[in-house]
């Protein structure tokens, strides 16, 4: 009872949101909604009273109430033909308008999140909550609320007409709708619970499915399809049994409602029918109880699988709220004692930084390096040592525990996060390309770029000449992520990107997947274009741009363990000569092979 309790505080709450989310245009929700809902609720109330005129006819032979019927059929049904409509779009086009703001936000607020929150989610999970949760949303706006409402003005004016009509059928259809109300509260708890574990099973799913999308390759390639499509499978059965479950539940609602409906409803027309034959209730009257009590009984079985419905969908409202809930990424960084004794003439430093993405892990203990302006310093070391970590902290994704990170010369707390990233270039291992065409990718380095600019950078990558040969030149479409173009081509898109946004830091995260000689050959002279005139920290996989480094900065468990420019490491025979050795010695045998 105390879960049941919980989840109707839930629902309420996410339903009360809900309407918040509206904003100034809930005025014109409801009336629409009330306005279309108790029009749709006055159809059954009117059919009764024309029942009641049609039967005194038949029974009285007065024509009166035949005449009395026809005005109330052709006006009933004329006003809602005419009004339905108008109260219908005035809350459809603001429940349209809400949700085209609600995507737009949470879309936004997407981008806004810290890097942490996408690192510790699956992609799917979010899909699912930005797409199949955010349309449950829009459901109950425009399904499953007019359904209660419609539902309970329909009973409130039934009942109201019941006890015009006859006070003690009315004292039995109101103690028969309580009870139906009581069983369908009970029944709202579990069903909620079983909607909530529904919605986040097919994040789940959706969470499979990018996978073997994003993974296609890797799966064809070790022919995992039978383990990877096995998850989804498993995905997928979980959501028919959940799927099942609801029903269960649901029907089970149903069977309550359809038995204390049809005890209602056989009870009244068994007395009605006695009291007839006793000349104590007229038959206009009784039709037009009977035809009242079957719509409360239409009420009552609909009622199981609205609640049910709306439930579930409420529980993916409460998904998309999470999202909304998650607090953005900070402006800037609060400053710290530490940041006091940062040097002058670095162009980056970090001081004695201290980083753990889980408490008692640590990454980095002690990390210490600074850089000049124009230097190229390179980050070697064993997988794990915290090389990309010291990327992420640099781009502000998150933020040290101990020590100080400098920017030419100030603390990263005296930039903003958009100041910090607009300085830096970011060029990763693999670079990703957005669906458009080559010539939007490499703007988005610098979107007010002029056209010359934008091919001067291209040139300056050793793009342009490969781009100018394809049919469509800069308006060909990269496809998927840069599918339709080759690695090598799509790191010097990356590089020209990185170029036209000319920042005076460039981090460079080294492919490690090989190219052929001759992409490779154009890849390193555009990263050396790329890296003139720069402060530039490359995580560093190849011998060439470790020998010309200005300084290599060895890391061992998130530290700096040697430091010194190639020949001063080698000199010392220390753990950079015996890494250098090793892949020298594997350059050689592949070379051979
Ligand atoms: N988002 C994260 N959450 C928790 N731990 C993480 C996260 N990212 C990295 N780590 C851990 O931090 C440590 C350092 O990772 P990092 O990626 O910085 O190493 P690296 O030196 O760049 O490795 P590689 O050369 O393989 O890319 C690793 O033990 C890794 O498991």
């Amino acid at each position: 009872m105390f879960i049941s309790k919980t989840l109707l505080q839930n629902s309420w709450a996410e339903l009360r949101r809900m309407l918040m989310l509206l904003g100034p245009r809930r005025k014109a929700y409801f009336v629409g909604l009330i306005g279309d809902s108790m029009v749709h609720g006055s159809i059954s109330i009117a059919l009764a009273f024309v029942f009641k005129s049609l039967l005194d006819f038949a029974d009285k032979g007065d024509r009166s109430d035949f005449y009395q019927s026809i005005m109330i059929v052709s006006g009933t049904f004329l006003t809602i033909a005419l009004i339905s409509p108008i109260f219908s779009y005035i809350y459809m086009s603001v429940v349209k308008k809400t949700m085209v703001e609600l995507r737009t936000r949470l879309y936004e607020h997407l981008g806004d999140l810290p890097a942490r929150y996408f690192e510790e989610r699956h992609s799917g999970d979010l899909i699912s909550r930005t797409t199949s949760d955010v349309q449950t949303m829009e459901k109950v706006y425009v399904e499953h609320v007019k359904s209660v409402l419609t539902d309970i003005f329909t009973l409130i004016g039934s009942v109201v007409s019941m006890y015009i009509l006859d006070w003690r059928f009315a004292i039995v259809l109101t103690l028969l709708g309580g009870a139906g109300i009581a069983a369908n509260t009970a029944f709202a708890g579990p069903l909620r619970q079983t909607g909530e574990k529904l919605q986040g099973q097919m994040g789940r799913m959706t969470e499979r499915l990018t996978d073997i999308l994003a993974g296609l390759q890797v799966m064809k390639m070790f022919r995992l399809h039978s383990i990877v499509t096995g998850k989804y499978d498993e995905a997928n059965e979980r959501v028919a049994d959940l799927t099942l479950e609801q029903g269960h539940r649901s029907g089970l609602l149903e069977a309550v409602n359809f038995l204390i409906n049809f005890l209602s409803f056989g009870g009244i027309l068994v007395i009605g029918i006695l009291l007839y034959a006793q000349g104590i209730l007229e038959l206009g009257t009784l039709a037009a109880i009977v035809q009242l009590q079957m719509s409360v009984t239409m009420i009552f079985l609909q009622l199981g699988s609205v609640v049910s419905l709306m439930q579930s969908s409420l529980a993916g409202a409460a998904r998309v709220f999470e999202v909304l809930e998650e607090p953005a990424e900070k402006e800037r960084f609060a400053s710290r004692e530490e940041e006091a004794g940062l040097r002058s003439d670095a162009m980056l430093e970090f001081q004695d930084i201290g980083f753990a993405y889980e408490p008692d892990a640590p990454v980095l203990g002690g990390f210490e390096l600074a850089v000049k302006p124009g230097q190229v310093a390179a980050l070697v070391g064993a997988s794990g040592s915290g090389k990309s970590t010291v990327f992420k902290l640099l781009l502000g994704f998150y933020e040290t525990q101990r020590g100080a990170i400098g920017i030419a010369g100030k603390p990263m707390s005296a930039y903003t996060l958009a100041e910090i990233r607009s300085m830096i270039a970011y060029v990763p291992q693999d670079a990703y390309l957005f669906e458009g065409t080559i010539e939007d990718n490499i703007r988005l380095g610098k979107p007010d770029a002029s056209q010359e600019e934008l091919v001067d950078a291209a040139k300056a990558a050793f793009a342009h000449d490969f781009i100018s040969e394809l049919p469509e030149g800069y308006a060909t479409m990269v496809g998927e992520r840069g599918a339709k173009l080759s690695g090598g081509q799509r790191q010097r898109i990356a590089i020209a990107r990185a170029l036209l946004k000319n920042a005076p830091v460039l981090l460079l995260d080294e492919a490690t997947s090989a190219l052929d000689n001759e992409s490779e050959y154009w890849v390193q002279q555009a990263l050396q274009r790329l890296m003139q005139n720069r402060t530039v920290l490359v995580i560093a996989h190849r011998l060439t741009t470790v020998q010309d480094a200005d300084m290599i900065c060895v890391m061992e468990r998130g530290k700096v363990v040697e430091q010194g420019n190639h020949t001063e490491l080698l000199n010392r025979r220390g753990v950079y000569a015996g890494l250098y050795e090793y892949q020298f010695d594997r350059d050689k045998e592949y070379a051979a092979i």
